[in-house]
């Protein structure tokens, strides 16, 4: 007889070691009061600087509430396991049909060679060909994406056996290839160097397809699809694509060992200039109902390009939360977290965000379940389409399988696809509203995952040991500002529509997680409090003017208190997940560099937008660097290069707060020693963090030579806006 516990297909563990957390949070909050009862209780007499004092108490109310909010997931996080023997024991191969949805955008930022290894990967999940459909949609509407496609149907018919064969890790060509050097056992050297050969060959005829700009025309005589192209076509006006690589349904379909092959389809939705496409959003969308015509799997899978599998087991692990018989009716989406495979040892731009992966995501997961995060993501498909949650709510499993078909009905199965993918045909539909993806939001997977949660489901965050998905992070500081403003600013955009999470969510879901939504919602408005904090105290240095209590006061006691644990415990968090000091160090930086310029840019954004004075746009981020950009990357040199407004606001906040430093310690020298102490040191304490913090950026400005430097133009602008900052500050008191 099995037992209770044993027919479960997952359990969930409740993550012990919360003593040092509950502790440290209560004390804070006990900090925090006296902190903001001493600011409140002490504002100074008009005109002996009581609007900067305002200011400081208005900062840190905002930080305040802000902190509370990101308590809310922080006291009981947890942690999934799956069973995948005990779902093998249970079901045998007897599993649903899965459709795996792959989006790409420009094939300059993301090269079709890197599109395919993640196809590739896909491709060769450990499980039944025949139940697996690859889709690949192609906002980029590129012909050597499509060419690439088509080089992947012959390569796949070798690279899925091999995996199998030797049941290797991980499964894109591009990942394991530069993984090891030669052959490893248990792969002979013959088969190893004849595959290997084999990829080498097809991504150089993929290259240099790219570099001559053209497809030869013997190989365009392979395919009818390469006929789509003969048209006058440009990536945002062109007719609908829908091209059935792969049939899997089709007997020829068959790898060189005469196994069945996953399905696979390339999609290039109808796009004309006068019709808004929706981006990631509208290109979801099209796939699902592509595959609605096609395999119409019950479980779609979907990742961005870049994206690869790294993980066989992935689809197995899913299921076994999707298949529980106690919780599963209630699970909407399985999440995993975006890992990356290029993040730096003491992760220089901050963008491995180990403190959310593995603190927020899995607190969110136990107050109602992670937000959908847009890649690395298992949903069904009949909730992504808007279904609301019933109790007696049962899935068709076998739906999907279909006997085998004939060639002429995949002709017109193409016909039928495309027909679903053109501009107009949502046009007074419930698309991209009540159902499936939302539009009008540059972080549309996590408005449509908070939807669901409203809805009545619950969802799952699963964070394997061995990572399932691993990505590009972006390599340059001007990227990472470029995709933390599209999220600071989607989720700004969400805080302030009706999908509120307070207010949407307000009786739907648990206030814990609409407060955890809100711990991203909030992202962008930080940046008002932060801007505050990095200059006028500093400002306020040179004009001895104190904005914190005397340090001989029992009132400083709550502040360095609350300085220091937040701090301390921030560490702790970090370095428990795996960060070093100095990657915990470089993400304080990343995190004050992002609100001062990114954050910023996405509220102004998200209030341009509400104002109607422009539009919403997807910046996709670019997947590719040069070798000279890489290299520094990989010597964790900051990138900078190009001007952008952003860097001017760094620079300029850098120069200020190295002018108040010297400017204070100046003042020291000639005032007394006593004055020093009492008055200035928490200014001088917070201008000589900040000076530290920007060491880089001073390194950027005057040392360095090489081309990732600062500009010349953005160090002379934020010197001159640096010297308007002090005439303003001189000329203000005089008049
Ligand atoms: O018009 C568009 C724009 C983008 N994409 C695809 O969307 C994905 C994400 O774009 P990327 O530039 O890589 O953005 P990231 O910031 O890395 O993406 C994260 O954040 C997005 C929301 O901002 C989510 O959609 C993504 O899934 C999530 O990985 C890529 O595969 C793109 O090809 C499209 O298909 N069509
Ligand atoms: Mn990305």
């Amino acid at each position: 007889m099995e037992t209770e516990t044993e027919r479960r297909l997952f359990a969930t563990e409740i993550l012990g070691g919360r003593t040092v957390y509950r502790l440290h949070a209560v004390t804070v909050a006990v900090g925090i009061v006296l902190v903001l009862y001493y600011r409140a209780s002490h504002i100074p007499a008009a005109g002996e600087g009581r609007a900067a004092w305002v200011g400081m108490l208005a900062a840190e109310l905002w930080y305040s509430a802000y902190w509370v909010i990101t308590q809310s997931v922080r006291w009981s996080p947890v942690r999934r396991h799956p069973f995948r023997d005990r779902l093998a024991a249970r079901h045998g191969e007897m599993l649903p049909c899965v459709d795996i949805f792959v989006c790409t955008a420009d094939p300059r930022s993301e090269p079709p060679s890197l599109v395919i290894s993640t196809i590739l990967s896909l491709m060769a999940y450990d499980y039944p060909a025949k139940k697996l459909s690859v889709y690949l949609s192609d906002d980029g509407c590129s012909i050597f994406t499509f060419y690439a496609m088509w080089e992947t149907t012959s390569f796949a018919k070798h690279w899925i056996p091999f995996c199998k064969r030797y049941n290797i890790e991980p499964r894109s060509p591009a990942a394991y290839f530069s993984e090891s050097d030669g052959p490893q056992e248990p792969c002979t050297p013959k088969d190893w160097s004849f595959i290997k050969d084999m990829y080498d060959e097809m991504t150089e005829r993929i290259d240099s397809a790219i570099m001559s700009g053209k497809i030869p025309e013997e190989i365009k005589a392979n395919h009818k699809g390469f006929c789509e192209w003969n048209l006058k076509i440009n990536s945002k006006d062109h007719q609908s694509i829908v091209e059935i690589l792969v049939d899997g349904k089709d007997q020829n379909a068959v790898d060189n060992e005469g196994n069945v092959l996953p399905t696979l389809v390339y999609m290039a939705r109808e796009k004309r200039p006068q019709h808004n496409h929706n981006f990631k959003a509208g290109a979801m969308n099209a796939l699902i109902r592509v595959s609605s015509v096609t395999s119409n799997s019950p479980i779609i899978m979907n990742v961005d390009c870049d994206m690869y599998s790294n993980n066989k087991d992935t689809i197995r692990d899913s299921l076994c939360f999707f298949l529980d018989e106690e919780m599963g009716h209630k699970i909407g989406f399985v999440q995993y977290p975006q890992n990356y495979n290029n993040i730096t040892k003491n992760n220089i731009y901050g963008n491995s965000l180990q403190a959310v992966k593995k603190v927020e995501m899995g607190g969110l997961d136990s107050v109602g379940g992670p937000p959908y995060i847009g890649t690395g993501c298992f949903h069904r498909r009949e909730i992504l389409c808007g279904m609301i949650f019933t109790k007696d709510y049962k899935v068709d499993w076998d739906r999907g399988v279909k006997e085998r078909i004939q060639e002429n009905i995949v002709y017109n199965i193409e016909e039928k696809a495309k027909s679903l993918t053109t501009c107009t045909y949502e046009h007074g539909t419930q698309w991209g509203n009540e159902i499936g993806v939302k539009y009008g939001c540059p972080v549309e997977d996590v408005i449509t995952g908070l939807a669901i949660h409203c809805r009545g489901w619950e969802s799952v965050y699963y964070n394997p040991i061995r990572p399932a998905f691993l990505g590009v992070a972006p390599a340059t500081l001007s990227q990472t500002l470029l995709q933390t403003k599209r999220w600071s600013e989607g989720n700004f955009t969400i805080f302030l529509s009706k999908y509120c999470p307070f207010l949407f969510g307000h009786g739907k879901i648990k206030l814990r997680h609409q407060m955890g939504y809100c711990i991203y919602a909030l992202w962008a408005p930080n940046s008002l409090a932060t801007l505050y904090y990095v200059t006028i105290p500093s400002l306020n240095l040179i004009k001895i003017s104190s904005l914190f209590p005397e340090i001989t006061s029992p009132w400083i006691a709550p502040f360095v208190f609350v300085f220091c644990v937040t701090n301390l415990y921030n560490l702790h968090e970090a370095l428990s997940c795996g960060d070093t000091l100095k990657g915990w160090w470089n993400v304080q930086r990343m995190w004050m560099v992002k609100r001062i310029t990114s954050y910023l840019f996405g509220v102004i954004d998200t209030l341009r937008k509400l104002l109607g004075l422009s539009h919403m746009t997807f910046a996709v981020s670019s997947k590719v660097s040069d070798e000279d950009v890489s290299k520094r990357y990989e010597q964790e040199i900051m990138e900078l290069g190009s001007s952008t407004p952003e860097y001017v606001i760094i620079a300029t906040i850098a120069l200020l707060n190295l002018v108040c430093l010297v400017g204070g310690i100046f003042q020291i020298m000639t005032c007394s020693w006593n004055v020093f102490l009492n008055v200035f040191s928490p200014q001088l304490i917070l201008c000589g963090v900040l000076v530290i913090i920007n060491i880089p950026f001073y390194e950027a400005m005057f040392f360095r030579k090489d081309k990732g430097r600062m500009p010349f133009p953005v160090t002379l602008a934020s010197t001159g806006f640096l010297v308007l900052a002090f005439l303003i500050e001189i000329i203000i008191p005089i008049i």
